[in-house]
């Protein structure tokens, strides 16, 4: 597979960039930056560390068209419903990492997955996709008894909250348990809440500094409580995932699939 890296210059981008140079199942053939970008016509390998790759940003998909099979995508939710109409045009796959997607976009990754081979996951990292069974058996085991907060901790420049990462654990959680998460969802307390809703569940939020990415999930009954952590130290885990998607999709032309699926976990 020929794969491509759109938002290139981002936190993520220079890392996906890595991960594919250094991946022996794909190809890394383009890189795409914003409009304008200072970077068009760089060498994006020595723009990501790994020296001079013969790849240089362009900002423009279709100016790169033929260069590639499959698009990972790690931007802002616009952007990214964007590139799924160019890929869907263009008849490429795509990869999806961005988060923060409304229901209405969402809807719209189905109904473009009718057409084309779309991998869209909140988390790439194989850990944290472990994590969702373990979530998924703590939930079952431990039942209506506990009280469930899920707590977030992520850098600075990150713009969406809760992260997709602790949507997801919710929505494991609450699946598992009967539960809409819709309905359920508590996002952080203020003031005189009243007493805990024993059915809810609750979302912390932490932004600071240079944090990769920790979620933690406790299930707190009376006398004992169990936590469930994963923390990231490296991007380089999420960009490994996203190749290793990009790498499976060979075989699937259409349809909408996740991390689960990509690493059987299903
Ligand atoms: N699923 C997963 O495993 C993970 C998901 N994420 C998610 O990935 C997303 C990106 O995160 P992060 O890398 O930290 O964010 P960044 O802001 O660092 O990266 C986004 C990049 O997109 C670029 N961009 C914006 N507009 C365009 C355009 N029109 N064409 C090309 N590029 C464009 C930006 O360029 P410019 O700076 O010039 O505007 C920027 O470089 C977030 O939604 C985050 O939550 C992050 C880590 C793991
Ligand atoms: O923005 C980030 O950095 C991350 N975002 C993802 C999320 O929202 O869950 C995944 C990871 O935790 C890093």
């Amino acid at each position: 597979m020929r794969v491509a890296v759109i938002g290139a210059a981002g936190r993520m981008g220079k890392i996906l960039i890595e991960a594919s140079v250094l991946a022996e199942d794909v190809v890394f053939s383009a890189a795409i930056v914003s409009p304008g970008s200072s970077l068009v016509g760089v060498d994006v390998g020595e723009l990501a560390g790994v020296g001079k790759q013969g790849v240089l940003a362009v900002d423009n998909i279709e100016s790169v068209a033929d260069q590639f099979d499959v698009l990972i995508d790690f931007t802002s939710p616009e952007l990214t419903m964007q590139n799924v109409e160019t890929c869907k045009r263009l008849g490429k796959k795509i990869v999806i990492g961005t988060t923060g997607l409304s229901d209405e976009q969402k809807a719209q990754l189905d109904a473009a997955a009718n057409e084309i081979a779309i991998v869209f996951a909140p988390n790439m990292s194989v850990g944290v996709n472990l994590t969702f069974k373990l979530l998924e058996l703590a939930a079952k085991v431990l039942g209506d008894d506990v009280d469930i907060e899920i707590v977030e901790a992520h850098h600075r420049h990150k713009k969406d909250a809760p992260s997709g990462t602790a949507l997801r654990m919710g929505e494991v959680v609450a699946d598992t348990l009967g539960r809409d998460l819709k309905a359920c969802a508590v996002y952080g307390r203020e003031g005189i809440t009243g007493e805990r809703e024993r059915k809810t569940i609750g979302f912390e939020t932490i932004r600071a500094g240079d944090i990769v990415g920790e979620h933690t999930v406790m299930f707190a009954g009376l006398g004992e409580r169990v936590e469930i952590t994963h923390k990231a130290s490296s991007r380089m885990t999420f960009a490994k995932g996203a190749v290793r998607a990009s790498s499976w999709l060979a075989s699937h032309d259409k349809g909408l699939f996740d991390m689960q699926d990509v690493l059987d976990l299903h």
